[in-house]
Formats: C-alpha cells, structure tokens, sequence
C-alpha cells in the first residue's frame, strides 16, 4: 500500500470500544431482526456463499460502462441460478440469495410479476401449461404494463387486443407512439415472453385492459418474432445502480396470439367472440402489484438499516474539533445534531423492519382469504400496501441521502456505497405505483370507510381506531411533561387522533362540496398528507405492539421500547403542524416531546453501534469503505483510490495531446490537437 506507513496513519479500532459499551445482547437482536432463528441461520449461509464467490464481485459496478454492468448482470444471474439447481436450494435461500447478490436483473420481475400474475389470472389450465417453462427458466418473462404515454392510468392503456374469431386468435397492437411499452423491466433484452396488457376488443366492442402472454422473442437464437419491435430504453440515473436492469421498450405491429394466451381466470372471451366475467372482482388483476408492493415494503429497511450502518459506523470512527490537552478529538457521532438526523432513521429502519413482518402476514392472510373467496378486506390490503410502499421508500431513499451527507465528503466518494445504494432505490419512489398516486389511493380508502362509518359500519384492521372518531376528534391530549409520551397509550391516541381528524376534515370537505370529484382534486395536497397520517399511524402502531411484547435476549425489550419511543416522536415533532393545526397538541406538549427526544438520543448514543450491527450486514453486501466492520476507514478508502483506472498510469492518458499544449503554452502550434 503506498506512502502509508510513512505519512504516519496508523490502524485504529474505535468500533471495538463502542461494541464494548452495548447494553444488550447482540446476537439476540440479530435474531429478532432476521425473523428467527431459522431465518437468521439461512440468511447467514447464504450472505458467507454470496460474499465468497468471485462471480458476485461488485466493487467495480460504479466504473464500468453500462454494457459490461449488465453482460456481468446475465453471468451473475445465470451462475446464481446454477447454484440454486446443484445445491438444490429452496424458494427461501434464492430469495435470499437474489437480496445478497445485490444487483437488479430480469429473474426480479420473471419470478415477482410474470409468475405471481400467471398465478394470481391464468385458469388452471393455462398455469399448467406456463408455470411449468417459467419455474425452470425455459421462458423467460416479464411484466409489460407502462406505456410511452401511461403508467399511472392503468385504464388509459392503448395497446389493444381485437378477437378474431375467423381464426381464433387475438391480434396486438400498438396503434400510436404512446402506445408503446416503455420500462418493463427484463424486456430490453432477456425476456422471451411477456405479460401485455392491452385493451381487449370483441365483437367492436371495447373491454378494458386485460392481460395476454405473448412470445417476443425466439426460443431458438432470441431474435425478436416477426412484427414485434423491442429494445433497451437507455441508460437511468447514476453509476451502476438500476442500470443493470434492461428496462424495455415493446411495439406490436398486428401480431397474432391464439386466443388461450388471454389469462382467463378472471374473465374470458369464448371461441365465438363472447365476452364473459367471472363473479370475482377484477382488481384481482391487480394482485402482481399487490405482492411486490409488499415485497417492497419488507425490503425498505434492508436499504435504510445499510445506509444507517455506514453512517453510524463512520460517524464512530471520524472526529473532527475539541482535541485540546492531548485529549482525542470528538466522534462526530457525539454531536447533537448528528444525532438529531441519524438516529430517527436508525429507529426507522427497526420500524419498517417489524412493519415489514407484519406486512407478509398481511399478504398471506389475505391470500388464503383470496383463496376462500372471501374478497372482504381486499380493500384494506390495497390500502395498507400501497400506502406502505409510498411511505417507506420515500423516507427510505430520503433516508439514504441523509446517510451520505452524514458521511460529509467521504460520503459522496462510490467507495462509501451510498451513492449506488441510493441510485439503485431511488426508482422504487416511481415503479409499482408514483407515490403521490399511490397515496390518493389511501385517502379514496379513508373517505369511503369514513362515510361507511356514518352510516354504521364497524371498520376493521387498520382502519378500526375510525369506528371510535367521535372520541378521538373531540379528546385532548393530556401530557403534562416529557416522561408522559413514554406512555405507549398515549402515543397511539395521539397518531389516531391526528389521522381521524384530518381525514374527517377533509371528508367534510368532499361531503359539503357540490362536486365530489373536482373537491377531491383541489383538496389533494391534503389528502395525500392524511394519508400519510394514516400509514404513519399504522408503523408506529405495529411498533408499539411489538415493543410491549416479551422477547429473549438481555436488553433487547428495552432497546425496542426506545427505538419505538424515539420513531413515534420524531415523526411527531416533524410533523408538529399536523398535531397542532388539528388542535389535538399544545405548543407545549410539543415542546415536552422534543425533550423527551433528546433524552432518548442518550439512551441510544451508547448502543448505536451495536444496533446496527444487529443487523447483520457483512462487508460484502455493505460495499463501503465507511461502514466496514472493523473501522478501518481510511486504510481503505486509501488503498481503493489507488485501484480506481485513472491511477493506473502515471501521467494520464491525454496528457500528450491537451494537457502539454495547455502547460508549454502551444495550444495554436502545427503538432496542437486542440
Ligand atoms: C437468484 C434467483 C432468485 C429469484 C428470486 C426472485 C424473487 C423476486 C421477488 C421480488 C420481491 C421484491 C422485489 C422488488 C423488485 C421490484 C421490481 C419492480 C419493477 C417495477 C414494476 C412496475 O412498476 S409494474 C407497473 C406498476 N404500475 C402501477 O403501479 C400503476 C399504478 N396505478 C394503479 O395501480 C391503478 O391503476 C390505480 C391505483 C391508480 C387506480 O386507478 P383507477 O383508474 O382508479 O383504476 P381502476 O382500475 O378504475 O380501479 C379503481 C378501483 O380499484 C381499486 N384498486 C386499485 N388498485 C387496486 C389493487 N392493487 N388491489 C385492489 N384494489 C385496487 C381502487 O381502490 C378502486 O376501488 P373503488 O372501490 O372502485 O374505489
Ligand atoms: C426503474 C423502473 C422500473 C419499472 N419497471 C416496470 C415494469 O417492470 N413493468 C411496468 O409495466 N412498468 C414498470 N415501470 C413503470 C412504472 O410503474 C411507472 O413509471 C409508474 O407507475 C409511474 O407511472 P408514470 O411513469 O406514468 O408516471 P406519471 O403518472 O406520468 O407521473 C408523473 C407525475 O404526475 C403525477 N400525477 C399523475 N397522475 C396524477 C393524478 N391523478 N393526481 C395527481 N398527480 C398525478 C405523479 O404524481 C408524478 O409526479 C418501471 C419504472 C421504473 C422507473
């Protein structure tokens, strides 16, 4: 390593002394935090084969050019399938598997979309014959929903499908511009099928958008099938990040499908052109979304809980001012203010981790209840997860933009690992669902039970705190210091009454207006910030009942309640106008709960370390200089600088032709190139 003996940098540990000084147990918390002991051992296994494998090296995504990125993201993905065929691996060790390699590709969207809609619209018989090429990869699908001129506006979708009955065949189209396919993920380049939805038009008569598989490439040499234009749309934002993923573009030019490649289960189209409806509802053509949107949610703390390990650990490490009298200088974490920025999202990335739980609970809840047909609380579930989704990936990659500014000028280097992390999860804001829209879909939710409730009916799940709105609109708050928001009751009155009383304030507005639709659309600001409320409420209240709960591990209750305690109130005092324009909160009740805030920044300041690395994120999957276990910060942000192609000689390439000219001042000389 050169020059760094002699420019005196020593090796330092500062993150042994602050493991020394955790007031829990540690491994318990890992336990806790992976699901169980199971799920802990298998993430374990898996992390330490992923780490140790060459193939899934990914130091050098930020450099290379985007066609390398993602001819390494093909090899990375067929070797990870290999892997799972020789050793056998089951559905739960792939998925963590695919986490740990730590790189978008199109088996993401072939096994979260195409196989789950297949499962969720194809009639028996169509699974039978698709579900079994698509569990061994024989096809490769995608899911191609968003068009050049649509995304959000499922409905407004211009691709059609026209029955033919003379031939028994569907014909796609893409009749405009707009009509064209653009984002499918795994389209550009590697699917050979795809799930189009396309509006489906019998008999001249037009019935929505439904959904069609159609083979687009060869299955012999994966030229694109006569008629059937595709492509890559272009390289997204920043280094590395998304841009492993070969988003597509798609347009069909009057392609026949036989008519069996409409996924019937929901509603079909006969041999003589009939249009026929299930009795299930036809938002269960939704259910694709649905389940990545929870899969999202679940995976919103992995995110955040890495970039708050980096920040946290370099924060321990780095110290700047106060080294007077031969004392060190001040661990940046010591600093109020660092505090103040980094341990709120600390404390998210616990609470999104246990919302995460509940969340797949949720889904398979409602999935054996889909499979009952009891179609009861599908509603609340499209609430829930859309909400969820818009909240924890917004904070989330708001989170991870913190963390690098957290990490000051080091942060922004690709060897702290934030800028990657952030342009890899900042999409997740856009795709399955804009978050704006996804939270105007909360606030229909809340207007609709609102008006249910006046009319006498029980809400239930989370919306039940709405049955009991003449209580929580006209309640006050009762804290008279800062001990009292420790009280787990009081907190949760406090984020009901705030969400009941905005949505009814808005509910009443909609109510009194003499148009619904246009009150709705000049009220909307506010009703996304209900329905922020509204989700709000829903993390803290799964947090709440986790942390009352008795668990193993010396400590780890107790480091709960004050992750739970300091989550709850710093979305209070961020969001204080909500709580005071709503009239439930006194300015000085605020003021209390930004004391008590403060104190509890004091209660984890000791532990911070030890909580993240309860997390359990091995270098490898961290790839940060900053956020290594050991501390070792500069040795290695040191020796990275050196392996960066610019350093690989000497005097730079260039130098001859438009360095020199500039240096010996010849810039108009005959050998000048400039
Ligand atoms: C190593 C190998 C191992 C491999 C392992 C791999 C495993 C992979 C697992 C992956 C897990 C996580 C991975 C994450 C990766 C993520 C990749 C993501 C890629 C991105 C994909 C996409 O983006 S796909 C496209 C998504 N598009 C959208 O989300 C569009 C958003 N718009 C809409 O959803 C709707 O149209 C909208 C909600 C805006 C409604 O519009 P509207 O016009 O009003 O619609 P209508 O059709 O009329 O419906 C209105 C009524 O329907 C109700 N409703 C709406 N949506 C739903 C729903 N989803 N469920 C139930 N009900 C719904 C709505 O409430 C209305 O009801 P009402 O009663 O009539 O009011
Ligand atoms: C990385 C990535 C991967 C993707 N993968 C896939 C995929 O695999 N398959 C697929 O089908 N699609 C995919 N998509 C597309 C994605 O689902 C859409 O981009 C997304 O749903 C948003 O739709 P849009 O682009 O039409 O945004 P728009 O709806 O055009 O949004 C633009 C702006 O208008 C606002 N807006 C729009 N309508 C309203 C309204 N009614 N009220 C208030 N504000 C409004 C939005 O909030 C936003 O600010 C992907 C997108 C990305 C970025």
């Amino acid at each position: 390593m050169e020059g760094i003996e002699e420019r005196g940098v020593k090796e330092v540990d500062y993150l042994a002394e602050e493991r020394a000084g955790a007031q829990f147990h540690v491994h318990s918390m890992k336990i806790f935090l992976a699901g169980g002991q199971h799920e802990y051992e298998v993430s374990t296994r898996i992390a330490n084969l992923v780490a140790n494998d060459p193939v899934f090296a990914k130091e050098d995504r930020a450099r290379i050019s985007r066609k390398e990125l993602y001819k390494n993201s093909l090899k990375k993905a067929g070797h990870a399938w290999k892997i799972i065929l020789e050793k056998g691996l089951t559905e739960e060790e792939s998925m963590r598997m695919r986490a740990f390699i730590d790189e978008p590709n199109y088996t993401d969207l072939h096994w979260g979309m195409f196989i789950t809609a297949l499962k969720g619209q194809a009639t028996e018989e169509q699974q039978h014959k698709w579900l079994r090429q698509a569990y061994k990869l024989a096809i490769i699908g995608c899911y191609a929903q968003t068009e050049l001129g649509h995304g959000s506006n499922v409905q407004g979708l211009e691709t059609t499908a026209t029955f033919d009955p003379s031939t028994d065949e569907f014909v796609l189209n893409s009749p405009t511009l707009t009509s064209t396919k653009w984002w499918p993920g795994g389209l550009g380049k590697a699917s050979t099928h795809a799930l189009v939805y396309a509006r489906l038009i019998t008999d001249s008569q037009d019935y929505g958008v439904h959904a069609f598989i159609a083979q687009i490439r060869s299955l012999d040499d994966h030229i694109p099938l006569p008629n059937v234009t595709v492509g890559d749309i272009g390289v997204k934002f920043g280094n590395g990040g998304y841009n492993s993923m070969d988003n597509g573009l798609l347009r069909f030019d009057h392609v026949r499908i036989p008519r069996e490649n409409m996924l019937m289960k929901l509603a079909r189209v006969t041999e003589q052109g009939k249009y026929e409806r299930s009795n299930k509802p036809r938002q269960l053509g939704y259910g694709a979304m649905v389940y990545i949107r929870q899969g999202i949610v679940a995976e919103a703390s992995v995110y955040l809980s890495r970039a708050v390990t980096i920040a946290v650990r370099y924060s321990a490490v780095r110290r700047q001012f106060g080294g007077k009298d031969d004392k060190a200088e001040v661990q940046v974490i010591d600093y109020r203010t660092q505090q103040h920025r980094l341990f709120p999202l600390l404390a998210t990335a616990y609470a999104y981790r246990i919302v995460g739980f509940w969340m797949k609970w949720l889904y398979a809840d409602v999935t054996e209840r889909l499979n009952n047909n009891d179609f009861s609380n599908l509603p609340e579930v499209h609430a829930c997860t859309a909400g969820l989704k818009s909240i924890t990936t917004s904070v989330t990659a708001d989170g991870i933009e913190q963390c690098r500014k957290l990490c000051g000028g080091h942060g922004y280097l690709c060897a702290s690992g934030l800028p990657e992390l952030y342009a890899a999860y900042v999409p997740a804001c856009t795709y399955e669902g804009d978050n704006t829209i996804l939270l105007l879909q909360v606030a229909r939710f809340l207007l609709k039970t609102l008006t249910q409730v006046a009319s006498g009916t029980k809400p239930v799940g989370t919306a039940a705190y709405l049955g009991n709105v003449q209580h929580l609109t006209s309640v006050n708050c009762e804290v008279s210091q800062g001990k009292d928001w420790l009280n787990p009751s009081v907190l949760l009155e406090a984020f009901e009454a705030r969400s009941a009383r905005m949505a009814v304030a808005c509910a009443m507005h909609v109510a009194e207006a003499p148009d619904s639709e246009l009150a709705f659309e000049e009220l909307s600001p506010e009703l996304v910030e209900a329905a922020r409320a509204h989700c709000q409420l829903i993390v803290v209240s799964k947090f709440i009942e986790q942390a009352q709960k008795d668990l193993p591990g010396e400590g780890v209750k107790q480091q709960l309640e004050v992750l739970c305690n300091l989550y709850a109130l710093s979305l209070l005092t961020t969001h204080s106008s909500d709580f005071l324009a709503t009239g439930y909160l006194t300015g000085t009740q605020v003021s209390h709960a930004k004391d008590q805030q403060k104190a509890l920044f004091s209660c984890v300041r000791p532990n911070a370390v030890a909580l993240v690395d309860a997390f359990d994120h091995t270098d490898h999957y961290l790839g940060s200089a900053l956020g290594r276990y050991d501390g070792d910060v500069y040795t290695h942000l040191y020796k990275g600088a050196w392996k960066d192609p610019l350093n690989e000689s000497v005097v730079t390439e260039g130098y001859h032709e438009y360095l020199r000219p500039v240096l010996t001042q010849q810039l108009w000389g005959p050998t000048s190139k400039l």
